[in-house]
């Protein structure tokens, strides 16, 4: 595992943003050999779309031949609704960039069939061999994509009950009325995520020390679903100061050395 210790969300959203960019440059995308991305939404992203979109103004990236595959969706809101995460992606990201309609994959919320639906997602994305690189935020619970504590590390593609940390903390985009918040969510599993050729996770706010520490310094357990990161071959975390708080100084030390080349000029 790879820890990118910023300072701030702004460095993170550079970071992450450049390190897709050199991903997708580097495979050299072409309409039969699309590049595929995995996509998460919230509030932790945000600065990692705006520097994407400031990279593809400048040339430096295009999305042309770049397939996406969103993480989750809430169950039970309708796709038009401004906090769907259909919505989300539009509002923030795709409307900005060159991608193209049909490279767009996201889960259905309002699906008649939720298990066929989730099944049907996962064939999707097999078809295509691999996601090449899955970004990801993380919960105040530990989640990785809408994998809540005690979900199998084996896990695909499902609807999952959302905990109450969850719904209080989005409630924040519901009014901050948690009875506006959905209780269910179509996720990727964690399996889905750990097939990604490289998983990378966003993580800020002194909200997300805990879970950072877990992941980092703690042990594999599906308590705090994150730290299945560890069990990837090509797993990076990038971080801003605040979700650094409850790491040990010495590791932060370390990473920040071994990153050294990596972090300089952001
Ligand atoms: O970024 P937030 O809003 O803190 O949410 C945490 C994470 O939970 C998710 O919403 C779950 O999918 C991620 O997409 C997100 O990054």
């Amino acid at each position: 595992m790879r820890l990118i210790p910023l300072q701030n969300a702004e460095q993170v959203g550079k970071w992450a943003a450049r390190h897709i960019a050199q991903k997708i440059n580097a495979f050299k995308p072409t309409e039969a050999r699309p590049f595929v991305l995995g996509l998460p939404t919230g509030g932790t992203p945000l600065s990692t779309y705006k520097a994407l979109i400031e990279l593809y103004n400048a040339g430096e990236v295009s999305f042309k031949h770049v397939v996406t595959f969103n993480m989750d969706e809430y169950v039970g809101i309708n796709p038009d609704h401004p906090e769907s995460y259909r919505s989300f992606m539009y509002n923030n990201f795709f409307n900005y960039v060159d991608i193209q309609e049909e490279n767009i994959n996201l889960l259905d919320g309002l699906a008649d069939d939720i298990d066929a639906h989730c099944a049907a997602y996962e064939e999707k994305i097999k078809s295509y061999g691999k996601i090449n690189l899955f970004m990801g935020g993380v919960g105040i619970d530990g989640h990785i994509a809408f994998n809540e504590p005690a979900s199998s590390l084996s896990s695909r593609t499902r609807i999952k009950t959302l905990t109450e940390d969850t719904r209080i903390a989005n409630s924040r985009f519901f009014e901050g009325d948690i009875n506006q918040v959905p209780k269910y969510a179509l996720t990727i599993g964690v399996a889905t995520l750990l097939d990604a050729e490289e998983v990378m996770i966003l993580s800020l706010g002194h909200n997300k020390a805990l879970a950072l520490q877990m992941a980092v310094e703690g042990s594999v357990n599906h308590m705090w679903t994150v730290t299945a990161l560890q069990l990837h071959r090509q797993a990076i975390i990038v971080a801003d100061e605040p979700a650094q708080q409850e790491l040990k100084v010495k590791t932060v030390k370390y990473f920040t050395e071994l990153e050294a080349e990596n972090i300089k000029g952001i």
